[in-house]
């Protein structure tokens, strides 16, 4: 099975746990853009989302769902979004596509997180998935050589020939090479790094449930986060 297919089972299985008639928070990322697809079937059923990035505040406008700013909004129920690695006990890396700051906000305002995610993003220990860590653009050689001395190997994303710079104008540095046994300890120690602005570890706010596609369907993973 293809992991597309993965991914849209997921994205359906997601629509389940989305409340009526609320506002709900939506990620970033090729799995959380089959999620808006499919919530874009039941958008009379919400008044609407809170969006992670420029790109799904965009798509789900395409569909016509409503876009609130975080600060406009009471509460939300659920944060929906994808993970680049997740364990069995819900701590993720998130990032790969540069959305982790406002992604970790929504999380941390959200009630309750599903992580949606094929079965290829299961992991023992997570770093595998270089690890994305949005910085400063002033500091990022500074925080670099931090990252180097705790065993990792920081590299500035480039795309397209240039530095990748977020929604929020600073730069990415993925860590390679790191082996993640205490990720909530990492978390913390990397967001006391001065120039840090987000670790795409999410650990101090883990995933509550995992949707995890595999061939034989649709599982859940609860973690009472
Ligand atoms: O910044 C991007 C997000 O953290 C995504 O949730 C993550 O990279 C997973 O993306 P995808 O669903 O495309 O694998």
């Amino acid at each position: 099975m293809a992991q597309d297919d993965l991914k849209l089972s997921v994205a359906r299985a997601a629509v389940k746990y989305v409340p009526e008639g609320k506002i709900i928070g939506v990620g970033t990322g090729s799995t959380a853009n089959f999620f808006i697809d499919e919530l874009a079937k039941i958008k009379d059923r919400i008044t609407g989302a809170v969006a992670s990035s420029k790109a799904t505040a965009e798509r789900l406008a395409a569909h016509g769902i409503r876009v609130f700013n975080l600060t406009e909004v009471e509460e939300i129920p659920v944060y929906i979004d994808g993970a680049d690695e997740i364990t069995r006990s819900g701590a993720m890396i998130k990032g790969g596509g540069g959305a982790l700051t406002r992604e970790k906000i929504i999380a941390s305002a959200a009630a309750r997180f599903i992580c949606i995610a094929d079965e290829s993003k299961l992991v023992a220990t997570l770093g595998k998935f270089p690890l994305p860590v949005e910085v400063i653009p002033m500091a990022y050689k500074l925080v670099a050589g931090k990252l180097d001395a705790l065993g990792g190997r920081a590299e500035l994303r480039i795309r397209d020939g240039k530095p990748f710079v977020t929604d929020n104008g600073n730069l990415i540095l993925d860590v390679f090479g790191l082996q993640i046994g205490h990720p909530l300890r990492l978390e913390e120690k990397i967001n006391n790094f001065t120039g840090v602005v987000t670790v795409g570890l999410f650990a101090q706010r883990g995933a509550d449930l995992c949707l995890l596609g595999s061939p034989d369907g649709v599982g859940t993973l609860e973690f009472g986060n």
